[in-house]
């Protein structure tokens, strides 16, 4: 069996302020393992976007050290194709195909174009979009778009993939059905995930650990590990070890508020 790659992220008392006043991650310390798929969770304001940013190398970390696979994020961005980002909005060009979409970056890298649209295909297959590639981004509906992006991102192989709450825009049957394809497309993929959520009961679903975060200033509050049999069915939700950990993680939830409402 191949051994895990350890702390493939670390942030190590990383702190960020923006214009001076605004502290949007203190003291944040947190180690990540390959294949792990880590959600971030936490109330709206307390960093979660920040610190996936930090990952993909937006931004620099006002104190501290972001590390991703050892290196500083930006490098491994501008040298790799190691890190794929998804976020909240598809960001789809309207006047593009959905295949032609998929193919951008793959273009904008260069090679074989044989490959490439190969590679195309094979993800929007995964995403189960293949019957779609000719389509324009105006004739999907919104879990659609949100395939797309992420096909997009898969195209380029990353290892490690970051969404900043992919789902949120979504209705809830549509968002269920794109968390088990995001769970089989990790376990296929062999990938590292990284996601922002809100919502308690997709980060249960999902993850194999959750980061709790605390506001004004993000903290890390606690880390919860997720010890739920994958591959995970719907049908979950209604064990009692998943409520357990809802609960786990709801109670975190409402300590880290407390905490803050006490500073
Ligand atoms: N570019 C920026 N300039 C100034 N302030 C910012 C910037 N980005 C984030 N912030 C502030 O930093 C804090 C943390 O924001 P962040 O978006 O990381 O939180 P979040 O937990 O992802 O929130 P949400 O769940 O609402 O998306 C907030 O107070 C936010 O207003």
């Amino acid at each position: 069996m191949a051994t895990v790659q350890k702390d493939v992220v670390s942030f190590q008392h990383v702190s960020k302020v923006f214009n001076g006043e605004t502290i949007a991650l203190s003291d944040f310390n947190l180690s990540i393992d390959e294949g792990e798929f880590l959600s971030f969770l936490g109330p709206s304001g307390c960093g979660k976007s920040t610190a996936l940013r930090l990952v993909a190398g937006l931004g620099n970390a006002t104190q501290g050290t972001v590390k991703v696979f050892n290196e500083p994020p930006k490098q491994i961005v501008q040298n790799t194709n190691d890190i794929a980002f998804v976020f909240q909005d598809a960001n789809l060009l309207p006047w593009r195909t959905v295949l032609d979409n998929v193919l951008l970056p793959l273009e904008l890298r260069g090679g074989n174009k044989k490959e490439q649209k190969k590679e195309a295909i094979r993800v929007l297959e995964m995403v189960g979009l293949k019957e779609h590639v000719k389509a324009y981004p105006r004739q999907l509906s919104g879990g659609m778009k949100m395939r797309v992006s992420i096909a997009r991102a898969l195209a380029a192989k990353p290892k490690m993939l970051l969404m900043d709450e992919p789902f949120g825009a979504l209705d809830e049957i549509t968002r269920q059905t794109l968390q088990l394809e995001l769970l089989d497309i990790w376990k296929k993929e062999d990938m590292t995930i990284l996601f922002v959520t809100h919502n308690v009961f997709e980060a249960v679903f999902l993850s194999t650990r959750i980061a709790v975060m605390s506001a004004r200033p993000g903290r890390l509050s606690s880390t919860i590990d997720v010890e739920l049999p994958f591959p995970r069915q719907l049908s979950i939700r209604t064990n009692q070890k998943f409520t357990d950990y809802v609960d786990v993680a709801s109670d975190s939830l409402e300590n880290s508020s407390e905490q803050r409402e006490l500073v």
